[in-house]
């Protein structure tokens, strides 16, 4: 039987790296880069089937989407689906003052994934959760956030692509995703 197919769309190019390392070749990743509106005030879970939407509409027929949220314990999961923008503006060490009156440097990183079989069919969601804390940057700088998120003593930018795929919130989310494919083609 031929092996599945996903149409990833993202404007991430390092997203893109780190989906196809994991998924092929059991699933071929095929992409479209498309900055897609992100809506506001909403779950993570909103912000992805409404991304998800859009998407499928945009492309005509099957879609994958992503949307990563960097969480704060002590600030109630801020800034949360608005990580991008505070990223931008204030960088890692802005990132590092958010948290400066807390004690709780705890974070979440959380991937949800969101596929759509085309226009009008319901997003079906998949979501991995990796719990870590946020630090003064260390590592190479090549990917978002990656330098200040820490996990069991490591921030993902000083961790081997494989290891941090292995035990990222992207990670946990595909392996969800492959499980549901493999049952789609099962059954
Ligand atoms: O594993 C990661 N390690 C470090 N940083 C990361 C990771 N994953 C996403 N990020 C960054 C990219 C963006 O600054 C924000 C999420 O925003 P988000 O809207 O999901 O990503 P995006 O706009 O770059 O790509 P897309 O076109 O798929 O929406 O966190
Ligand atoms: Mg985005």
């Amino acid at each position: 039987m031929a092996r599945p197919a996903v149409n990833f769309i993202t404007g991430n190019a390092n997203k893109l790296g780190e989906v196809k390392a994991i998924l092929e070749p059991a699933i071929e990743v095929r992409s479209q880069a498309l900055d897609l509106p992100e809506i506001q005030g909403s779950s993570m879970e909103e912000v992805t089937i409404d991304k998800c939407r859009r998407a499928a509409e945009l492309v005509g027929g099957p879609v994958l989407v992503e949307d990563t949220c960097l969480c704060f314990n002590a600030l109630n999961g801020l800034p949360g689906p608005y990580i991008k923008w505070f990223l931008k503006s204030i960088g890692h060490e802005g990132l590092n003052n958010l948290l400066a009156a807390y004690s709780d440097k705890s974070a979440k990183a959380v991937c949800t994934f969101a596929y759509s079989a085309g226009p009008g069919h319901e997003p079906v969601l998949f979501q991995g959760i990796t719990e870590g804390k946020i630090v003064p940057a260390r590592g190479p700088s090549n990917f978002g956030w990656d330098p200040i998120f820490e996990y069991e003593g490591k921030t993902y930018a000083e961790m081997e692509k494989a290891e941090k795929n292995k035990i990222s919130h992207r990670g946990k989310a595909l392996a969800k995703l492959q499980a549901w494919f493999a049952e789609q083609a099962s059954s």
